[in-house]
């Protein structure tokens, strides 16, 4: 599904109202309908008390449009006209007039000299003051409505998105941003709803098909996507009925080091249920009857050192190989992942100390940074850093937009595809950004990040691009978890869960 940018949006809206020869109140009335459907559904008695904050623009008559609709149903409405300034938008106009004749609802202006509202847990607040055409800081008296708000216990249901939020940029370290318990949000996902600085605001998140014009949608060019079933179902490939193994590909994990063996062990489970044809595993020995009692399926490698991994020959050709996981960071380890880094003739997954090792590599011999990686890490692929190791890759960043682009610089650099892990993923090649919607917080256990490396080396290997592996392996692995979440609950969700779901997860691409 894509993501658009504000601009976006408006010409979105613009072009469908032309197509289907509406007003843009036409289409306000349309969306606000909606949005009243989805809010009716959630009104738990008849004495709950609604406040609608209604700002001057578009999002403001939305908000008024459902005050109105809530009226009509005969419910309680306390409006609060959010005016930071004298001047109206014509169709926030229009409603603003039709509330005032239906004459149900008590109207109240809010100005930088009014007495703020008291917000009760008895209350259900509809912010509607700013929506996507925030583009400067709220008015100081706006932040101190929504710092009043958010100190409440009220409900608060945000229209399009909660009052406060950039599209483009993360708010200030004053600024305050609405917190939402519900966002009903028009017709496409926006970024910031899935960023961590972020989180403390966004609550359930409900995308209303508003009937914008599917025709511009495909036309529009969007770099940013939230990867969804239909996105995943796009990028997976049906497994033909006269195969056999060597069509789904021969993957290698090369992982593990003294106390660190069931990482590549899980790893190597994954990557054997991920649908591959053969999966070999290169770690050190003193581990391999550990490997075979837990995967007969699988393959060892020889290995030279009973307690880190060598650089030894594979004697045949790997379709993708896995690196790094459990490995380490000693000089074993480093002298072996130098070795597979130059010598592998297939994309790479790497993952956990081998990206530790590559980043400190990389600030060791700072200024001759670019040639460090460039040539060694084999092109297009798969980086999976968590938060800390992509700080140590590509440096720290003052807020999540920055993130973002020092992870495109470095994807771009270097020519690989950086899947930065975290409660939504970011899949990111260069300036495309897939943004995963799957996975739960029971995922937060020792050992996700190994099954998600194995899966991706499988999908690798079965002869998906990289971009394709990385992304359909990210949606998969979180919708293993929450299949796996969903049975047994977040709490007692461990890694090896996720592999046993993995059968449900890829039923679901499938139906
Ligand atoms: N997309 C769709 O399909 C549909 C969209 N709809 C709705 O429209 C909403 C977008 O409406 P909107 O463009 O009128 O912007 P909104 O957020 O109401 O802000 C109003 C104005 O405030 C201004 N302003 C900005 N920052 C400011 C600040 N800090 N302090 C003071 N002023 C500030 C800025 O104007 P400026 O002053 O920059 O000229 C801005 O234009 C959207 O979220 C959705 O709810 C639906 O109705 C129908 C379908
Ligand atoms: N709160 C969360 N919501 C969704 N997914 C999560 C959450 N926490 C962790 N995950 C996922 O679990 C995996 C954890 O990976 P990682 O930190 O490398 O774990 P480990 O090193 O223990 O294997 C990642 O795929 C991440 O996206
Ligand atoms: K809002």
């Amino acid at each position: 599904m894509k993501i658009l940018e504000a601009s976006q949006l408006a010409d979105l809206d613009s072009y469908s109202c032309k197509e289907q020869n509406i007003s843009s109140w036409e289409l306000m009335e349309r969306a606000a309908g909606l949005a009243y459907e989805e809010i009716k559904t959630r009104l738990n008695s008849a004495t709950q008390q609604i406040k609608v904050l209604a700002g001057p623009g578009n999002n403001g008559g939305d908000g008024l449009a459902i005050a109105y609709f809530l009226a009509q149903d005969g419910w309680d409405v306390d409006v609060f006209l959010v005016n930071f300034t004298s001047s109206r938008s014509p169709d926030n106009q229009k409603n603003l007039v039709r509330l005032k004749n239906q004459a149900k609802s008590n109207i109240r202006e809010l100005t930088e000299d009014s007495e703020l509202p008291e917000f009760t847990s008895e209350d259900l607040v509809i912010d509607a003051i700013f929506g996507v055409g925030l583009n400067r800081s709220m008015p100081e008296f706006v932040q101190k409505l929504a710092r009043k708000h958010n100190g409440s216990a009220s409900q608060c249901i945000c229209i399009d998105v909660p009052s406060g939020m950039y599209l483009d940029q993360s708010p200030g370290e004053d600024e305050a941003v609405f917190q939402s318990d519900l966002i009903l949000t028009f017709q496409t996902p926006k970024l910031p709803f899935y960023l961590p600085d972020y989180s403390g605001v966004v609550g359930e998140v409900k995308i209303i098909d508003i009937g914008l014009s599917q025709k511009r949608l495909s036309e529009i060019s969007s770099e940013l996507n939230l990867v969804d079933l239909s996105l995943a179902k796009k990028l997976y490939r049906p497994r033909p009925r006269f195969s056999h193994k060597g069509t789904y590909g021969h993957a290698v994990l090369i992982g593990g080091s003294e106390l660190m063996l069931g990482s590549v062990i899980l790893s190597s489970k994954s990557c054997m249920h991920s649908g591959v044809g053969k999966t070999s595993v290169l770690m050190p020995s003193r581990g391999h009857s550990a490997l075979i009692q837990h995967l007969p399926e699988a393959m060892l490698v020889e290995n030279a050192s009973e307690d880190f991994i060598s650089d030894q020959d594979l004697g045949f050709n790997a379709d993708a190989i896995g690196i790094g996981i459990g490995i380490g960071t000693s000089e074993a380890a480093l002298s072996a992942l130098g070795a597979w880094l130059e010598k592998a003739d297939c994309p790479l997954v790497i993952d956990a100390d081998a990206l530790n090792l590559i980043a400190e590599h990389i600030t060791l011999k700072d200024k001759k940074r670019l040639r460090t990686l460039d040539g060694q890490v084999p092109k297009k692929s798969i980086l999976t850093p968590h938060p800390g190791e992509l700080r140590r890759l590509v440096g720290s960043w003052k807020d999540d937009f920055e993130k973002l682009n020092l992870i495109k610089d470095f994807s771009k650099q270097f020519d690989v595809i950086v899947l930065a892990k975290d409660a939504y993923s970011l899949c990111v090649y260069q300036d495309q950004v897939f943004v995963n919607s799957t996975g739960n917080s029971g995922m937060a256990t020792a050992g996700s990040g190994d099954v998600l490396t194995g899966l991706l080396t499988g999908l690798l290997a079965q002869g998906y691009s990289s971009l394709n592996a990385a992304v359909l392996g990210m949606f998969l692995h979180g919708l293993a978890g929450d299949l796996a979440a969903e049975e047994m609950s977040e709490e007692s969700l461990t890694a090896s869960d996720i592999i046993r779901y993995f059968g449900d997860s890829f039923s679901k691409l499938k139906a």
